[in-house]
């Protein structure tokens, strides 16, 4: 059988044969010049790793929690769009293969399966995400049901007060589908035949003036702990900790909202230095290898999450890809592990790794 993947990136090859051009189209994208959707990858590969050797890697743990949940790795599904638009057996079929692999899923507000579904298909641990529509109580409705239905935490994303441009999904004419989560509450379906159904749809809905006052709001609404999504900057990530959240992702969105903002591993040590450790910091944008995963935690992550290559593996191969696609990452960042001579998460430090940065101050 020629047609197993033996990496993360040949699932994306993969998907592409099994997808329509406009659904491949719209969860390959970025926006504008994908100059961030390229950085996000490349700043990866300008970090280097610096291995210890003779050390015992006979036993490695990868296993830790995120706000106290329990994790098999610090590796988490990133909340992302639509998934039936990938695979008729949607987010659900993602949920199963979290459970299997004993990994956090993170459900967008954008599901194409409804959060009860989700909720009652399996065990895994589910954090719900969160947009704020102007019609506010929709939003406030979808997290009493995440929270009636066990979800055990908001991300609240904060990078999208409108959509950014994706001018592939304009050129497409993207179909967003009716979502049945607002079913009898609002139209997901618009028929704008001049460009991205789902920009004319975000438009509409999308609340722009919500800031950080309305956090406020947010915590009078629910119990759960809230973790803000979209950090990239010392001075936002000092705001969310006075402002008293459980946690925050440093997230350029996949690279689909403001161009030209930098890689997100490239501000990630900044972020986590101004945060002190007083609240957890997670990480997503262009992780695709365990290695990957290994220099986001070298430099301060506590856990990365993981957008596209989840829906690629869901495309090429339903459950069992989304399974597979989480188990080459886990099995990655073991080996990682062991070839740099750390045993377990708390071994893997700054030293493990070299940025740029870095070499500024060498003198070779
Ligand atoms: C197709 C697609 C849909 C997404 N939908 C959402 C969403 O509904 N809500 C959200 O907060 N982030 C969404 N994201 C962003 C992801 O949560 C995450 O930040 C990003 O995908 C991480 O980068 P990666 O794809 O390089 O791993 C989406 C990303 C993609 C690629
Ligand atoms: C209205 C948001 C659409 C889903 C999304 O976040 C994305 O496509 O990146």
């Amino acid at each position: 059988m020629g047609d197993e993947p033996v990496n993360v990136k040949e699932y994306q090859e993969m998907a592409k044969q099994a997808l329509p051009k406009m659904y491949y189209d719209y969860f390959a994208g970025g926006s504008e010049d994908q100059h961030t959707l390229r950085e996000n990858n490349d700043a990866f590969q300008r970090i280097i790793i610096q291995p210890r050797i003779l050390v015992d890697v006979s036993k490695i743990n990868m296993s830790t929690t995120i706000l106290g949940y329990k994790t098999s790795a610090p590796i988490m599904i990133a909340p992302t769009a639509m998934h039936k638009l990938a695979h008729p057996g949607g987010e659900i079929l993602t949920a199963k293969a979290a459970a299997a692999c004993d990994v956090i899923m993170g459900l967008s507000f954008m599901s194409t399966c409804t959060i009860e579904e989700v909720a009652s298909s399996c065990n895994a641990v589910r954090f719900f995400q969160l947009y704020v529509y102007k019609r506010r109580e929709i939003s406030a409705l979808m997290v009493k049901r995440a929270e009636i239905n066990g979800f055990k935490a908001i991300l609240l994303t904060a990078d999208t007060p409108k959509l950014g441009r994706r001018e592939a999904d304009i050129k497409n004419k993207m179909i967003a589908p009716q979502l049945k989560n607002f079913e009898g509450l609002v139209s997901t379906e618009v028929d704008d035949s001049e460009g991205s159904n789902l920009e004319a749809f975000a438009s509409r809905s999308l609340d722009p003036s919500f800031s950080w006052k309305d956090i406020a709001w947010l915590k009078s609404i629910t119990k759960l702990p809230i973790l803000i999504k979209g950090v990239l900057t010392r001075e936002d990530a000092i705001k969310a900790v006075e402002i008293g959240v459980e946690g925050i992702i440093v997230s350029n969105h996949g690279a689909r909202q403001l161009d030209y903002v930098p890689a997100t591993i490239a501000v990630l040590e900044e972020v986590v230095g101004a945060v002190q450790g007083r609240i957890p910091v997670l990480f997503d944008g262009g992780i695709r290898r365990g290695t990957d995963v290994f220099k986001a935690l070298a430099l301060g992550a506590h856990a990365v999450m993981i957008g596209r290559p989840i829906v690629y593996g869901l495309a090429a191969k339903g459950e069992y890809g989304v399974r597979r696609v989480i188990e080459m990452l886990k099995d990655e960042l073991e080996l990682t592990m062991a070839l740099a001579g750390c045993p377990t998460l708390n071994d893997i430090t700054r030293n493990h790794v070299r940025t740029q940065m870095d070499n500024h101050h060498c003198r070779l």
